[in-house]
C-alpha cells in the first residue's frame, strides 16, 4: 500500500532578526495510505498549513523525515497534488486549459491531456464548460475546476488546504458528496486542512487533532461516515446520527480542551 508518512516530525521556520525562532510543530507522526481520508483540525494557528506544506515538499522539515513510500520528499512532486483554498487558478484563461495545464508542464501530449481534462471536468459535473474563462464561474465552480486540475494529474495523495472554506453551507454540503465519490474513483489518498468539524467528521477515515503551540498531535478519532455514505447511506441521516453528533462533540471537546488548558 502506498503510503505519504510523516515521522516524528518537527519545524521551524527559521530565526527572523536574531530571535530563534519558534516551534511551529513538534513530533508529528501520521501515515496517509492511498484509500484513506486524513482530516487535519485545530485552532488558528496550531500548524495545520505548515503540517500541509510538509507534505507537499513546499518546506523541509527542521527534524524528522517525510516520505512517500519509504523514499525522502525533498519538494513537490507528480505524486502529490494540492488544492488550496483560493484557487490558484488562471483566471484569463480558459477552464479547459487551466485543468489540462499541469499535464502540458508534465509533457503529456495534446490530445491525451485534453481528453483527461475533459474526463474530470466531467466528473467534478462541469462537463460542457471547458471552454468559459474561469472568471465565468462561479466560487465553487472554480473550486471544483481547482480539483478537476489536481486530479487530472493523477496524483496519488490529494492534499487540500481549506477548499471549501469559501463557499456558503449548501454548495458546501454539495462539494462534500463530490468529494467523497471524487476521492472514491481516484483511489487517492486524501489529506484536508479544514475549520470545520462537521466536514471532517463526514469526510474522514481518521481526524487528527492539532494542539497549537508547538502544534502536535493532542487526539485522533477513526470514522466510517464517508465510506456509509458511499456505501449508498443518506448524508442528512448520517449527520443526524448520534454517533455523528457524539464525535463531532469529542473532537470539539479536544480543540477546547487545549484552548482552556492554556
Ligand atoms: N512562512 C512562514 N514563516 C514563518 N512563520 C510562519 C510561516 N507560515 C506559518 N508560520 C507560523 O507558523 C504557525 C502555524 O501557522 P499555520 O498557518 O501552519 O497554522 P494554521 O493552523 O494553518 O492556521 P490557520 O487555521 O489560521 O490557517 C503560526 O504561528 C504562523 O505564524
Amino acid at each position: 500500500m502506498s503510503a505519504l508518512r510523516l515521522s516524528q516530525v518537527s519545524l521551524h521556520y527559521g530565526a527572523t532578526g536574531g530571535r530563534a525562532a519558534p516551534l511551529v510543530l513538534e513530533d508529528i507522526s501520521l501515515t496517509l495510505d492511498r484509500g484513506e481520508f486524513l482530516s487535519v483540525i485545530g485552532r488558528s494557528g496550531s500548524g495545520k498549513t505548515s503540517l500541509l506544506n510538509l507534505a507537499a515538499g513546499f518546506v523541509a522539515p527542521s527534524s524528522g523525515r517525510v516520505e512517500v513510500d519509504g523514499n525522502a520528499v525533498t519538494g513537490p512532486g507528480p505524486d502529490r497534488a494540492v488544492v488550496f483554498q483560493d484557487d490558484a487558478l488562471f483566471p484569463w484563461r480558459r477552464v479547459l486549459e487551466n485543468v489540462a495545464l499541469p499535464l502540458k508542464l508534465a509533457g503529456v501530449p495534446r490530445a491525451d491531456r485534453l481528453e483527461r481534462a475533459h474526463h474530470w471536468l466531467t466528473e467534478v459535473g462541469l462537463a460542457g464548460q471547458g471552454g468559459k474563462f474561469v472568471w465565468q464561474l462561479s466560487g465553487g465552480q472554480r473550486q471544483r475546476v481547482g480539483i478537476a486540475r489536481a486530479l487530472a494529474a493523477e496524483p496519488r495523495f490529494l492534499l487540500m488546504d481549506e477548499p471549501l472554506g469559501a463557499l456558503d453551507a449548501m454548495t458546501r454540503d454539495q462539494m462534500h458528496e463530490l468529494l467523497l465519490k471524487l476521492w472514491q474513483e481516484s483511489h487517492a489518498g486524501a489529506l484536508l486542512i479544514t475549520h470545520s468539524v462537521e466536514e471532517a467528521v463526514f469526510l474522514s477515515t481518521s481526524v487528527v487533532v492539532l494542539a497549537p503551540e508547538p502544534g502536535r498531535i493532542a487526539f485522533r478519532e477513526e470514522l466510517d461516515f464517508g465510506r456509509r455514505f458511499l456505501a449508498g447511506e443518506d448524508p442528512r441521516s448520517l449527520k443526524s446520527e448520534p454517533a455523528f453528533i457524539a464525535a463531532r462533540e469529542r473532537l470539539l471537546a479536544a480543540i477546547h480542551e487545549k484552548e482552556t488548558a492554556r
